[in-house]
């Protein structure tokens, strides 16, 4: 992969790195499909917050342009618990999805983890079912073969096709939310990536004293310029992963912040742009999870 620079920083091109990952993608949904198997993706949206409304049309743009069947559900904003689940329900029980996610977050009436764990864990294309969620803990050497949650996944792929080895690394993850904080330690500590890793998170005493000692920092607080200049090690690997939207007074446009300032790039060694960066893996790794959900119904797994 061509690197370009930001400041002194090497850019880590999320979107150069998930286009050859559906490149690959495509191969195995042509396999699937010569055996009568088309893969099949579905979301579940609930309500029409624009930033999900744009996330859950990305997923289906690109799983068509890789040949995958989508299938796009809506519910509205005030629907019941009852309403959600029953739509749960009847993709657990259909044979054209291999693979889904209800795209987060829901409206706050709204029981999240009684949604999440009616899931077929089978078909849960986020790996957020506690179900997966546990093998995860379990699984500290690779071995057993579960979806894994898209955007930590995201994270170590884009590392890892920079040439960037995690070995022996100390990681300082911002944030210890369900899609980011909390898995992605129990990936980066596995036996094959062997990196240690530090969780940090708004309530962490003196975060910069954390960040200064960090090889690599994954920045997920959803806090504006969490992570500024000052708070790292030079040559270190800033990963941005959060997003904080603000409106602006003077243009009322809307704009997107990341949790790491700008002036980063001029310290670290490589860095994840926001937008650019994680945000196009997580769509990849999502896609990667539902053609592998796929090739284990398959029986190709
Ligand atoms: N069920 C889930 N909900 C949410 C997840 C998740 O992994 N599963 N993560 C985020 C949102 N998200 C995926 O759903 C997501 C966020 C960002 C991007 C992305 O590619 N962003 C672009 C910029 C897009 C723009 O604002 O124009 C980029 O970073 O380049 C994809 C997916 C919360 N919910």
């Amino acid at each position: 992969m061509t690197s370009q620079t930001a400041g002194r920083a090497v850019v880590l091109d999320g979107r150069a790195a998930s286009s050859a990952i559906k490149e690959e993608l495509a191969e195995r949904v042509a396999a699937l499909k010569a055996r009568g198997v088309t893969p099949g993706i579905a979301t579940v949206l609930v309500g029409a917050d624009p930033a999900s409304q744009l996330y859950v049309g990305m997923k289906h743009k690109q799983s068509e342009a890789i040949g995958m069947n989508s299938i796009q559900r809506e519910l509205p904003a005030d629907a019941t618990q009852e309403q959600v689940e029953a739509l749960i329900d009847e993709l657990n029980a259909d044979p054209a999805c291999h693979g889904y996610i209800v795209q987060l977050p829901l409206p706050k009436h709204l029981d999240t983890d009684a949604i999440l764990e009616r899931i077929d864990p089978a078909k849960d294309a986020d790996g957020l079912h506690p179900t997966n969620l546990g093998r995860l803990v379990l699984n500290v050497s690779g071995t057993i073969d579960t979806p894994l949650p898209c955007t930590p996944r995201g994270v170590i792929e884009l590392l890892v096709r920079n040439g960037y080895d995690l070995k022996g690394k100390h990681v300082v993850v911002v944030g210890r939310g369900v899609t980011i904080g909390r898995p992605i330690p129990l990936l980066l500590t596995r036996r094959e990536i062997n990196a240690t890793v530090t969780i940090t998170h708004t309530g962490t005493a003196d975060l910069s004293e954390h960040l200064r000692r960090a090889d690599v920092i994954v920045a997920g607080a959803g806090v504006k310029h969490i992570v500024r200049p000052e708070d790292v090690k030079p040559g270190a690997a800033v990963l941005d992963v959060g997003v904080t939207r603000e409106t602006d007074p003077e243009t009322g446009k809307s704009k997107v912040y990341g949790d790491v300032h700008p002036e980063v790039a001029e310290v670290a060694g490589y860095i994840s742009p926001n937008p650019g960066g994680v945000g196009p893996m997580t769509v990849a790794l999502l896609m990667t999870n539902v053609v592998e959900a796929a090739e284990r119904a398959a029986g190709l797994a």
